[in-house]
């Protein structure tokens, strides 16, 4: 059966991933651009799967209290759908209802896939603001006319926009005076000295950035209270000009009342320049890891924890490097890391059965896990409980305001 082009649909739930769900004729349908409790009439752009269909709202039937002007007008649900640029998906909702959602979104994940009940909430970070301004990252792409901007939602169309709201103001400044040249990609990075730097990226045929040659590579200088961490300029950093303050603050209450031993060894896996490596050590775990598949983060980590004598940096895949703890640590090395504690931070996709299970094995003291995705921590979780690690405490970050993204960090210990 071919779907009807446009439904009129009562929206019931929040979906994971910055959609919203409602049911026509006992078929799911994920909408974009609408809140729970709206009706809308939403434009069918995938009928091609039985068991649910996507649609984009056009219009406004009936109105939630939530809605508000989109902070990025040229997101609105005025425009066109295929018009409407991406990253902004809940620009549309009133702030505080945002993070009514993603706390909603986190504490099902926890519910479906972890068994855990949990009261966590997702709070807002840097003071009141209306949650635009956040972004010191920004990709822009460039098309084979010349064009510059972001893709359009759920797609790869690029979009010229006059505007970027969730853009520092001096980001949005760099972005007015580009021009496509000799670039697929255009990278705009602001570091904490307030400078812009403007890279031109080419992209593989898998869509990744190529490496930039040794002599255009620069190295910034970004700061978490006193401390610097150097970076490279195209290397990962947090976006949100708050981020790694907060979440170095949240690992450091989430292990409040945890002994970090000065003789255990610690772990930081996935650690990027270092960034928990240095919150351990700071605690007083001297003997820390920083384990990262990047080669040049590695380098920076091992310089960023230079003034700790016992702090190392290795470039390695985590799963690799557990399974290499668990065949090759000696005794008193097992025993080292079972007093220590473990700080993860994987990327969107989670750590992973394999990387959950190695830890479980080698059973440190305590696991801090930093997640950018609620499903995939709470995959994750469901692993640990069953290796018998128990959430001990959970907090959760708006680091990503107006879009669908959230940040949660939660303690396990054993049960
Ligand atoms: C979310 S970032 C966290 C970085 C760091 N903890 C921070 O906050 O700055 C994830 C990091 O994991 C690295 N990474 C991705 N997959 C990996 C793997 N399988 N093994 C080791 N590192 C990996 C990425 O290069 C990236 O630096």
């Amino acid at each position: 059966m071919h779907a009807p082009h446009e439904l009129d649909l009562t929206i019931s739930d929040v979906a994971h991933g910055g959609i919203f769900v409602a049911r026509h004729e006992g078929r799911v349908i994920f909408v974009s651009d609408a809140i729970p409790g709206e009706t809308v009439r939403a434009r069918v752009s995938d009928d091609s799967k039985s068991s649910f269909w996507r649609a984009e709202t056009v219009e406004v039937l009936d109105a939630s209290p939530e809605r508000q002007a989109h902070v990025w007008a040229a997101a609105d649900v005025s425009v066109a759908p295929a018009l409407r640029p991406g990253g902004a998906e809940f620009g549309h909702i009133k702030l505080a209802h945002q993070r009514d959602l993603k706390t909603k979104v986190l504490r099902d994940s926890l519910a479906r896939f972890a068994k855990i009940d949990s009261d966590v909430r997702v709070k807002g970070v840097g003071g009141q603001t209306d949650g635009t301004r956040w972004r010191t990252r920004v990709s822009l792409h460039v098309d084979d006319a010349g064009r510059i901007g972001p893709f359009a939602a759920r797609s790869h169309r690029i979009i010229e926009v006059n505007d970027l709201p969730l853009a520092t103001a001096a980001v949005e400044r760099a972005a007015d005076k580009l021009y496509g040249d000799n670039a697929d990609r255009i990278d705009l990075i602001q570091a904490a000295d307030g400078h812009v730097r403007v890279l031109n990226r080419t992209l593989d045929e898998r869509g990744q950035p190529v490496e930039r040659q040794a002599s255009k590579r620069e190295v910034l200088t970004e700061r978490v209270g006193e401390r610097e961490f150097r970076v490279d300029a195209d290397g990962f950093w947090q976006v949100h000009h708050d981020a790694a303050t907060t979440l170095d603050g949240a690992v450091r209450r989430a292990l409040a009342g945890v002994d970090v031993d000065p003789n255990a060894w610690h772990l930081d896996l996935y650690g990027g320049v270092g960034l928990f490596a240095a919150t351990i050590a700071e605690l007083g775990g001297t003997r820390v890891t920083s384990v990262e598949s990047n080669a040049r983060a590695t380098e920076h980590a091992g310089e960023n924890l230079s003034e700790w004598i016992g702090a190392r940096a290795e470039t390695a895949r985590v799963d690799r490097y557990t399974r290499s703890l668990l065949s090759g640590a000696s005794e008193r090395e097992r025993a080292r890391l079972r007093d220590g504690v473990v700080v993860i931070d994987p990327p969107r996709a989670g750590a992973g059965k394999n990387v959950v299970s190695d830890l479980a094995t080698l059973a440190p003291r305590a696991i801090v896990y930093v997640a950018c995705d609620p499903v995939a921590l709470a995959r994750d979780l469901g692993t640990f409980a069953e290796r018998g690690y128990e959430l001990a405490n959970i907090q959760a970050f708006d680091l990503f305001p107006h879009s669908h993204h959230l940040e949660t960090v939660a303690l396990l210990q054993q049960a």
